[in-house]
């Protein structure tokens, strides 16, 4: 499949309609994914669709998301029948920030955001419409909370409708051994997952690009077919990527369908 896209970009969180992989690759000779790999590569068309899902409008019908609670344990979740996403990653990565930028569209939704590391202690449940639940969970590393193993591996062990797993790394700082731990994690309880780089803002071009060098390696050594092979790179500051995110998300929980995937 093609990897070509039309990006409009503008700075607006919502609107930021670019996938900032595409943008790198035009600094390099090299293809950063293979002919081989998957490439999520949607149509201008169908990223409006997913994106219309995220802002609450699908046709002439309106939904709004909303916050449903705060959960230590990861066995203590209501039940669901709707296909749920998780965002997982070290504390401060950026994971509610990240929330909040995909729930832009719904201002009464607030994602508690800190620049301390460790501030979000509880597993939080987010739900849009009627169509899926994300799932903001506490970060490992600095700050993590003691409940956090426990926790977090009840939750992905246990969760019925859990159909991907984000798992999110800084783009400016790269994998760090805490990163590393939780791909070993994912390997061993057999979780789907995908690689989100976050950040991008931040980061240099030039270390942008050996960061994503790094973790595609490190990925297809460590993580064989459990992990997504075209890793996202998105900006909560400035909404790069989040759009291209989004209809990935509506993707996964069957909410639009991509052609030729
Ligand atoms: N420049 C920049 N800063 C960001 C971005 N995303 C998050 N931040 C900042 O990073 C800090 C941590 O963000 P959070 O979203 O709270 O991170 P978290 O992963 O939920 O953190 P924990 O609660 O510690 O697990 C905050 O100061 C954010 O403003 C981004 O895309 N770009």
């Amino acid at each position: 499949m093609s990897i070509s896209f039309r990006g409009i970009k503008t700075d607006h969180c919502s609107k930021s309609f670019v996938n900032p992989l595409l943008e790198l690759q035009r600094f390099v000779s090299v293809p950063i994914l293979s002919e081989q790999q998957d490439v999520f590569n949607p149509t201008e068309d169908e990223v409006m669709k997913g994106v219309s899902f995220f802002s609450g409008l699908r046709g002439s019908s309106k939904h709004s998301a909303r916050f449903i609670g705060s959960y230590s344990d990861g066995g203590e979740l209501p039940e669901s029948d709707l296909p749920e996403v998780c965002f997982l990653g070290r504390s401060n990565v950026g994971k509610s920030s990240l929330i909040s930028c995909l729930l832009f569209a719904h201002p009464q939704v607030r994602v508690s955001v800190s620049s301390k590391p460790g501030h979000t202690k509880k597993l939080n449940l987010y739900r849009v419409g009627s169509h899926f639940t994300l799932v903001d969970m506490p970060g490992y590393g600095h700050g993590m909370p003691p409940s956090f193993q426990h926790s977090v591996e009840t939750y992905l062990s246990t969760r019925r409708r859990l159909c991907r797993t984000f798992l999110l790394v800084d783009g400016d700082t790269g994998l760090t051994g805490t990163d590393l731990t939780a791909l070993d994690m994912l390997k061993e309880f057999g979780i789907s997952y995908v690689i989100v780089l976050t950040k991008i803002d931040k980061a240099g071009r030039h270390k942008l690009l050996t960061n994503l060098m790094k973790i595609l390696e490190v990925s297809r050594h460590k993580a064989g077919h459990t992990c997504f092979s075209q890793p996202f790179l998105v900006s909560s500051k400035n909404g790069d990527g989040v759009m291209l995110l989004q209809t990935f998300i509506a993707y996964l929980t069957g909410c639009v369908q991509i052609k030729g995937l």
